[in-house]
């Protein structure tokens, strides 16, 4: 059985840089997707509103304070599990770290969370559009270049040249979740939901909104060229999902392999599920209802070039003169599975 997992996002950045405006924007538009955070400080995003409505059962925070102050994995793994449990009901959980926590030290708390239910989602950093902190960007799945009201949009190229995730400029920490996670519809229940009663107490301000590309392809893809292409973290490019087909051979010529920790031999499938978040890359087996004879991809972000992002992906399919790929080029792609089933 396929364990349901939620993704689990970083947002870090320095003091004042606009991460709480981002978190509160996310909140406010999260239309039907459930957003949980985890947050130092509950006033600065005016948590208090869905205190009194008494919708805050998914809103938690570290009762020891700032994040940094967590020294092993379980402090934040605790907290974690709450938010990703099942009954819970939440699509996505959002870490936003205090001002001054090192963002590197944070991923690898996230990493180390060994939920079934979480997955890492990504490192988003904030940075300020006046005096951008370059190894801020170096690190991030996807860099937020905020405040282009004030200092305009220079500053955004200039992280794109060393940004090896997506770039985006926002005013107002204005992200559209769709960057981070799938949209979901729900039924509107009868009274104000969250995100409405968080939009009566604030202004608006106009989002980034994210756009899609989709790409289908008849033939497998090769696992060498997509991983390279998954890792080149695409122009405009936050986020990819979708299953892929490996050429039959590349999976393993024995059609086996080492299932970790238990030993035991398993088939390995042809066809994979992949999701990257900027250049935080995991796949999957595909689930059974799932498949495909070559690729169903969806790309999405910003500014996105599709002429070009589909060629790039015309180019991972697998040629009829191809020779046979070895035994080993799954592993190209297959190095970033990460277990969701159970047992
Ligand atoms: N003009 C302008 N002001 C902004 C922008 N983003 C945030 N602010 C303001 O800057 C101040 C700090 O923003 P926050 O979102 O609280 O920043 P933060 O990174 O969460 O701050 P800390 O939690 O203290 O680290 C607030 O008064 C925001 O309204 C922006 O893009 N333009």
């Amino acid at each position: 059985m396929t364990v349901r997992t939620v993704p689990v996002v970083l947002v870090a950045g320095h003091l004042g840089v606009g991460k709480s405006s981002l978190v509160n924007h996310l909140l406010r538009h999260a239309d039907g997707t459930r957003i949980g955070v985890v947050v130092n400080d509950f006033g600065a995003l005016g948590i208090d509103a869905m205190l009194v409505a008494g919708q805050a059962s998914s809103v938690t925070a570290l009762s020891n304070g700032c994040l940094c102050c967590v020294t092993d994995a379980d402090g934040l793994s605790a907290v974690l599990a709450d938010l990703v449990a099942p009954a819970t009901g939440l699509d996505l959980v959002v870490v936003e770290a205090s001002g001054l926590a090192e963002p590197r030290e944070l991923v690898r708390l996230l990493l180390a969370s060994s939920d079934p239910h979480a997955v890492y989602g990504g490192l988003v950093a904030v940075l300020d559009a006046c005096a951008p902190d370059l190894d801020h960007a170096r690190l991030a799945d996807l860099a937020v270049v905020n405040g282009l009201d004030r200092c305009g949009p220079a500053a955004v190229e200039a992280v794109r040249a060393v940004a090896p995730g997506a770039v985006v400029g926002t005013s107002h920490g204005a992200l559209d979740p769709a960057l981070l996670v799938d949209p979901v519809r729900r039924p509107q229940p009868a009274q104000l939901t969250l995100d409405a009663l968080l939009r009566e107490a604030d202004g608006e301000h106009p989002h980034v909104a994210a756009s899609s590309v989709s790409f289908a392809s008849e033939r497998p893809l090769d696992a060498g060229r997509l991983a390279a292409f998954l890792e080149s973290g695409p122009a405009g490019v936050v986020r990819m999902k979708g299953i892929v087909r490996l050429p039959v051979g590349a999976s393993g010529a024995t059609g086996e392999d080492e299932e970790r920790g238990g030993g035991v031999l398993i088939e390995t499938p042809d066809v994979w599920e992949v999701q990257t978040v900027g250049t935080a890359i995991r796949v999957r087996p595909a689930p059974g209802r799932l498949t495909t004879r070559g690729a169903r991809l969806v790309l999405i972000g910003t500014d996105l070039d599709e002429p070009a992002l589909r060629a790039a992906l015309e180019d991972c399919a697998v040629r009829e003169d191809e020779p046979a790929p070895s035994e080993h080029a799954a592993l190209a792609l297959t190095r970033y599975r990460i277990d969701l089933t159970s047992a």
